[in-house]
């Protein structure tokens, strides 16, 4: 991807072609190839049965009825072939989309979850701009709807082209005398289509233009309100302990007024939009048949040939009136693009930030220690949580970090992991699979207890005898027959439990580091003793870095690391018990 800060226009332009210069694009472009062709042979069989009408309505105006049945043979077998082709042409459109919507998730998936964008874009730049909807609805739609607009555009392009010389060629000139100067015009009603679409396709554009922002703006509210109501459902027990149904409800409602109101706002639009729609595809029909009857009651033209100029005359019309046939869908296209822009450009801001913010080198550990050199840690507010803190741990040593609330215990942990990216200085530390960080409320996935004990290495070769032993030390007995059911176990477990499991699977993946972030809160103080006994004793070779507020944590730690959230710190050696 390019680096820098590339223009609205040029990520809008870089979206929409990547897939077709990737290396899927080989495919891309036979099904592409394939899907044209067959647009191409539905316009030459409209070419031939608009022929064909003006031949069928000859023979009915001669009586000819062996003509008849032959015309209607003929249009059972070229209409077989075009509802084969139609079918086919749907068939190999909806693959490609398909392929490109896959194409384009797997891309945005990618760039979302690497580095932690995700992380950045949500915790840090506050503008993560609903990724479910970008990443599911906006992906799909913006596939879906490029496709068919440019397929349309392509078929209209061909149609006009094949009937755009029939209608010349059929129309004949008009005769006129303005100022007593006789003036012809030739092939007139190519002229009244063209006149027509680009005074319809003027006016469309002008009372449309709204409807790009608008839907925009729609979908955003929408997403607010769809983010809402899954918070309401991630914290419903804590709302129903609260009682506080009624203030959700007025948020909803509040936010649900955007929708409303908004959509008022579209619904004026679009109803505008339908009326002139309407009225110009209204008067069409009869447009044609009103400019060619001057040349039919002068007996230049028989009945067949005003149908075959009408049928003539209405293709040339709908390949001009593309814009105005499609503005909603267009409309609502530009829309999708802008989201999706504006979400790809603070996927960027949001990869830019750890490397325009972060200045730590990271170098694997000598010797068995860890060591911090002159680092320094900020929060976003450019307040210095942590100066220059200097430090040398070995395999034998524990810290335990304490200070008031809101010092930067925390943060200094999250900086140890490398995602903290307002810092500097230099770390040594194992390589990330070896370092676990467990916060006070570990993240349990919806799955079965036994690949939440190898989350998220779910290929580790833990065996059920090891998880259900382990299981069993974390006093979670009660779990060890449960090993294969699927649950939401986050819901499930009480807070202390689900301390204790985050434990369990601390034990069973046997870190280098084990960073330990309140780990153990919700526990009584007992069980918050026998919880760290049982790390020291199942982990022998593992540094812990604990972050605990309770002085009953010291005899477990050889070293306490005290800061003052002003940037300065204190190190001092613990006792040994
Ligand atoms: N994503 C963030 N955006 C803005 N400020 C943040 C962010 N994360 C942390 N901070 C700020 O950084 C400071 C340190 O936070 P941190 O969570 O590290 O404190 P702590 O010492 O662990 O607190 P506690 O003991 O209460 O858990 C706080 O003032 C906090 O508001």
């Amino acid at each position: 991807m390019q680096q820098g800060k590339p223009s609205l226009h040029t990520t809008s332009w870089q979206l929409i072609t990547s897939y077709w210069f990737s290396r899927k694009a080989l495919l891309a472009w036979g099904l592409l190839l394939i899907t044209i062709t067959l647009n191409i042979g539905i316009v030459l069989i409209n070419l031939y049965l608009n022929h064909w009408q003006g031949n069928f309505y000859h023979q009915l105006q001669y009586y000819n009825y062996a003509g008849f049945i032959s015309a209607l043979l003929d249009f059972s077998l070229i209409g077989s072939v075009y509802i084969i082709i139609s079918g086919f042409q749907v068939f190999f459109q909806m693959m490609l989309q398909m392929h490109w919507r896959q194409w384009m998730t797997h891309h945005y998936l990618q760039r979302w979850l690497h580095d932690k964008t995700y992380y950045y874009m949500n915790h840090l730049l506050h503008n993560a701009d609903n990724p479910d909807q970008r990443i599911s609805e906006d992906v799909h739609l913006l596939a879906t709807n490029t496709l068919s607009l440019f397929l349309g555009l392509l078929k209209q392009i061909a149609t006009l082209i094949t009937f755009i010389t029939v209608l010349w060629q059929l129309s004949g000139n008009l005769s006129l005398t303005v100022n007593q100067t006789p003036i012809t015009i030739y092939g007139y009603l190519v002229w009244a289509a063209l006149g027509y679409s680009i005074i319809g396709t003027c006016l469309i554009t002008r009372i449309g233009r709204p409807l790009v922002r608008l839907n925009v703006l729609q979908q955003g509210y929408e997403a607010d309100f769809r983010y809402a109501l899954v918070r309401f459902r991630e914290n419903d027990e804590s709302i129903a302990l609260y009682n506080g149904e009624t203030a959700e409800k007025n948020k909803f409602m509040r936010i649900f007024h955007n929708i409303y109101a908004n959509y008022g706002k579209i619904t004026i639009t679009s109803k505008n939009i339908t009326w002139l729609t309407v009225i110009y595809s209204q008067v069409s029909i009869i447009f044609a048949f009103l400019m060619a009857s001057p040349r039919y009651f002068n007996n230049e033209i028989q009945l067949g040939q005003l149908f075959e100029i009408s049928g003539a005359y209405w293709y040339v019309h709908s390949a001009l009136s593309y814009i105005i046939d499609s503005f909603s869908k267009i409309a609502e296209w530009q829309s999708i693009l802008i989201r999706l822009t504006q979400f790809t450009q603070n996927m960027r801001k949001a990869q830019l930030l750890l490397k325009a913010t972060q200045d730590l080198t990271i170098h694997p550990p000598v010797n068995d220690s860890f060591i911090a050199k002159d680092l320094s840690i900020q929060c976003p507010r450019k307040e210095f949580l942590l100066k220059n803190l200097s430090l040398r741990v070995t395999a034998k040593d524990n810290i335990l970090i304490t200070g008031p609330s809101g010092c930067g215990k925390s943060t200094l942990l999250k900086t140890l992991t490398g995602i903290w990216p307002f810092s500097q200085g230099t770390l040594a530390h194992p390589p990330k699979e070896k370092l676990i960080l467990v916060p006070q409320k570990s993240y349990i996935p919806i799955h079965t207890l036994y690949n939440v004990l190898l989350y998220p290495n779910l290929h580790t070769p833990i065996t059920r005898l090891a998880m259900q032993e382990t299981l069993k030390l974390c006093q979670l007995s009660f779990l060890t027959e449960q090993l294969d059911q699927e649950n939401n176990w986050g819901e499930i477990l009480s807070l202390g439990e689900q301390q204790k499991l985050a434990i369990a699977r601390a034990i069973l993946h046997q870190p280098d580091w084990l960073l330990l972030d309140e780990a153990t809160s919700s526990l009584d103080t007992e069980t918050e003793l026998y919880m760290y006994a049982l790390l020291k004793r199942m982990l022998p070779k593992t540094v812990l870095i604990s972050v605990g507020h309770q002085d009953a944590l010291k005899k477990f730690h050889t070293l306490k690391l005290e800061l003052d959230g002003l940037g300065s710190w204190q190190l001092s050696k613990l006792p040994a018990t």
